[in-house]
């Protein structure tokens, strides 16, 4: 189902704004929520923020050590996921949405697997994103990056080859390996335009020394698209994917 509700036009910043306000707006008050992470999803953390200072009772859940200093430092009470009784509602970014599926592309900011996982704990999960993230197909523009042990990463980085990829060890601006929250290392690996990304999610999940990866398939329920025009949202036709 798609609806549309009237905005400005303008820059990147702008749409994600939009999409980021509008989501915040599904947050009722005493829930728990799942703060995402990445430029988007922090957007929807100040908005949050916005409400506790203004007396809305809401906890969250962080996704990444970025995004719970950010929390923490704008006043909102965090909890662990095992410390929470549930997750009523996680809002995350993304760096591809598949158009007809609402399968996900993500993980350019590293937080992959802990966004997984606050996604698979939460009732609902409700994307934000500029228009510039909708696609046909995952991987038209974004490798898939894939969390690996540090130890012979060089083993995953082979079998991801034999299935057909290009694995880039991910750096970072200083030119060291980059390290994920949780001390791991990221492929990011180039399969093209995925014309079968449940195939290819299992057949990495199998390999020895992956923890995990940034496809994110049958989990979205809602995908908030800031546009120039204004929100445009997307809601799952299918029942949540079992997991
Ligand atoms: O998956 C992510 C981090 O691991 C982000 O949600 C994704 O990279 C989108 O980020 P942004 O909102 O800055 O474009």
């Amino acid at each position: 189902m798609t609806t549309r509700s009237g905005g400005d036009r303008g820059s990147t910043a702008r749409l994600k704004r939009l999409a980021a306000t509008a989501a915040a707006e599904l947050v009722e008050p005493g829930m728990v929520v799942g703060l995402g992470s990445g430029s988007t999803a922090e957007l929807v953390i100040h908005e949050l923020a916005a409400r506790v200072r203004a007396g809305t009772v809401l906890t969250g859940v962080s996704t990444s050590r970025r995004s719970e200093r950010l929390a923490r430092r704008l006043g909102i009470p965090l909890l662990a996921p095992e410390e929470a009784p549930s997750i009523d509602l996680a809002i995350d970014g993304a760096d591809e949405v598949e158009r007809g599926t609402l399968h996900l592309l993500k993980g350019r900011g590293g937080a992959l697997v802990r966004e997984k996982l606050v996604a698979a704990l939460a009732r609902r999960l409700v994307i934000v994103v500029d228009v510039s993230k909708l696609v046909d197909r995952l991987g038209e523009r974004t490798p898939v990056p894939v969390e690996v042990v540090p130890f012979a990463w060089i083993e995953p980085a082979r079998e991801l080859e034999r299935l057909g990829g290009k694995p880039v060890l991910r750096h970072t601006a200083l030119g060291q390996p980059y390290r994920t929250d949780n001390g791991n290392l990221i492929l990011d690996v180039d399969f093209g335009p995925l014309d079968q990304p449940e195939a290819l999610a299992r057949e990495i999940k199998l390999i020895t020394g992956v923890v995990d990866h940034g496809l994110f398939l049958g989990l979205t329920d809602t995908v908030i698209v800031g546009e120039p025009d204004g929100v445009r949202v997307l809601r799952r036709e299918q029942p949540r994917a079992a997991r």
